[in-house]
């Protein structure tokens, strides 16, 4: 699992096919290799369906409940994604719409008719929320078993200690990407900028931890460090993870390093990353604008709800023998 710190972006595998647009327009300088996020996304996807159909032969329909407050159109759209998917792998997908001045009592007690629910076997609280409401709270009160973003104290906490449980999607589909890519992660240098809950603080967690597709040297900066891009020019491989549009300049970047674009902000649905589009220019390789992290947020949202249908399938037979029942 060690290789020489740029090896793998100049080695080229079949996955970046060349007819890739790369959005590096103009000048044919040197352009970093693609690190698209579709097929690493259908891969996960395909394994998840086989076990959705394995359940169904065993008379379980595996279900995951979102629920939605307000009429943010962005919001809309991402739960849209996310109940195509979910049709698309035989997933039932109930979903509770509350209005924008709903209260915080009216939010939870959506949450735990669906914690009641044993035919709910995932369920997702849509970010954010409208601002008198506290989504914190919210997430506390989603069943941890049923927690699919991976994002409840209690799952934090085994990610946190090494123990299983649900990983948080983004920083999951990191590190899926990475090892889709035959990017060596073991021992390398790893800096990520941003260390918020849902991406930096848990990615660095799981990057560092001991196994053949993390195992990194793990360094989080924070835009609030003066001299931030004295850490992001040290790193074999760069993550975005700060919401700051453009932040990351080619100047941030080591020659050859590899760049990941976690971090983005939505300007209503258009979609702004961190990762200035010069960047490729520098990099050895770099996720495309569109097409990279996102679709692995979504196949690892869908690994982690067949895996707690699989839980309280198991649970619900008793022994926890999966070939009970039928
Ligand atoms: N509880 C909760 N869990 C989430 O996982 C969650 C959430 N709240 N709130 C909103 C964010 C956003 N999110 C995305 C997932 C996939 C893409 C995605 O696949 N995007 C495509 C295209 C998107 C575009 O063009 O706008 C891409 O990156 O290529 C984007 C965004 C999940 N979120």
């Amino acid at each position: 699992m060690s290789q020489p710190p740029h090896g793998d972006a100049a080695s080229a595998p079949a996955s970046s096919s060349p007819s890739d647009p790369s959005e590096a327009s103009g000048d044919a300088a040197a352009t970093a290799r693609l690190l698209p996020g579709g097929p690493v996304a259908e891969r996960i996807l395909a394994e998840v369906a086989e076990r959705v159909a394995a359940l169904i032969r065993r008379g379980v329909t595996p279900a995951l409940a979102t629920v939605l407050v307000g009429d943010d159109d962005a919001s809309a759209g991402y739960i849209r994604i996310k109940q195509r998917q979910a049709a698309e792998l035989g997933f039932a997908s109930p979903h509770a719409h509350l209005p924008a001045d709903a209260t915080q009592a009216d939010l939870h007690a959506v949450i735990e008719s669906f914690n009641a629910d044993p035919a709910v076997h995932g369920l997702l609280v849509q970010y954010p929320v409208p601002a008198h409401l506290d989504y914190d709270r919210a997430l506390m009160a989603v069943d941890p078993d049923k927690d699919v973003d991976g994002m409840h104290p209690l799952n934090m906490g085994r990610l946190a200690l090494g123990l299983p449980g649900p990983l948080p999607c983004t920083p999951a589909g990191i590190e899926e990407l990475l090892a889709h890519h035959g990017i060596p992660v073991s021992g390398r240098e790893v800096v990520i900028l941003g260390r918020g809950a849902t991406l930096g603080r848990p990615l660095a967690i799981l990057l560092g931890q001991k196994r053949p597709t993390a195992n990194a040297a793990v360094t989080v900066v924070h835009t609030g460090v003066p001299d931030w891009p004295r850490y992001t020019r040290r790193a074999d491989i760069l993550v975005a993870a700060a919401g700051v549009p453009g932040i990351i300049r080619p100047e941030h970047v080591k020659p050859g390093a590899v760049v990941i674009g976690g971090g983005v902000r939505y300007a209503g649905r258009r979609l702004l990353p961190d990762v200035d589009e010069s960047c490729a220019r520098v990099a050895g390789a770099i996720t495309p604008r569109v097409g990279g992290v996102g679709p692995t947020t979504v196949a690892m949202l869908f690994r982690n709800a067949v895996a707690a249908a699989e839980r309280a399938t198991a649970a619900a037979n008793g022994s926890g023998d999966p070939t009970v029942s039928g």
